[in-house]
């Protein structure tokens, strides 16, 4: 029976929804909802200006026979700026500075909204950005990367530096530590992360720099590309080894008597600046 338009286009926007950055065709569409493909065509023009109104994100149309839909998720400048602007409130607290100048995090990587956020907000940077996997080092990246995997709809990989028999052959490298200057080793299953990949790094926190310098050596071995680097939280240092990354939240715990200095991170710049955002999502 033929979907009436007001049913087509919510279920249109659920499908679309739950597979981001995924090329749908108008006759996948005709078919499921047994519609023409003039009329899905027309559901489409309105999605697209729904959503680019709505600051959802970019449904683009590809013409002819090979063609279809495609949605990619973004956030939109304003809503990151209140969303990193909740961060830098919650992280601004002097008892989260940990030894060493780490910052207590895990409570709010362990909820679900502040995940979904991160991990729309880092996927904005690469809309039209080919990726091919997501990669973190354990642990408390782990959940990041699985966010920011989901909003790119790619699979992420986890980098350990510890040898598991159950990873299998594995691809190692080894890597200065940026603070300590300790020799660390990182893997990953040589399974998990086909030759050539284009890579996006992210962690939860960078300190020196030291961990995501290593992955980006891992991904050389697997003869791969970095897109990109992005932490949620960027510590202050004297030195970092690694100079192109996008943070959300910039914290200074060097401050006297462990206090603490809490600001938004570059991504204003990394993501919206002139020429990067406006220029992918107005097709
Ligand atoms: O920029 P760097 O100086 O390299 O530090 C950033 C590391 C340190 C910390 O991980 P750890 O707490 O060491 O390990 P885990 O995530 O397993 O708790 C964080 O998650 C980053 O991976």
């Amino acid at each position: 029976m033929k979907t009436r338009r007001s049913d087509r286009l919510v279920d249109m926007t659920r499908y679309l929804l739950e597979h981001p950055r995924t090329l749908v065709s108008l006759t996948k569409f005709a078919n499921l909802y047994e519609s023409a493909k003039s009329s899905i065509s027309e559901d489409l023009a309105i999605l697209k200006r729904t959503f680019a109104e709505r600051g959802v994100g970019l449904l683009e149309t590809i013409p002819g026979a090979a063609g279809g839909a495609k949605f990619t998720p973004y956030m939109t400048q304003e809503n990151a700026a209140e969303f990193v602007a909740t961060l830098v409130n919650e992280i601004n607290d002097e008892t989260r500075v940990l030894p060493g100048g780490y910052v207590y995090l895990s409570d709010l990587l362990g909820q679900p909204w502040v995940l979904q956020k991160v991990g729309r907000l880092i996927a904005t940077q690469y809309l039209k950005e080919p990726i091919d996997a997501v990669m973190t080092a354990a642990t408390k990246g782990v959940p990041v990367a699985q966010a920011v995997a989901e909003s790119l709809n790619v699979p992420f990989v986890i980098v350990r530096n510890d040898t598991k028999v159950t990873e299998g052959p594995t691809m190692s490298v080894n890597y200065v530590t940026g603070q300590s200057k300790r020799l660390e080793k990182l893997e990953l299953s040589r399974r998990s992360l086909p030759m050539g990949s284009r890579v996006l790094i992210v962690d939860d926190f960078m300190k020196a720099g030291g961990t995501i310098r290593g992955m980006a050596s891992l991904v050389k071995e697997f003869e791969g590309e970095v897109v990109g680097v992005a932490v949620v939280v960027a510590g202050e240092v004297a030195h970092r080894v690694i100079d192109k990354y996008t943070s959300l939240v910039h914290v200074n715990t060097d401050k006297e008597g462990g206090l603490i200095d809490v600001q938004s991170g570059n991504y204003a710049t990394e993501i919206f600046a002139p020429g990067n955002f406006t220029t992918q999502v107005n097709v």
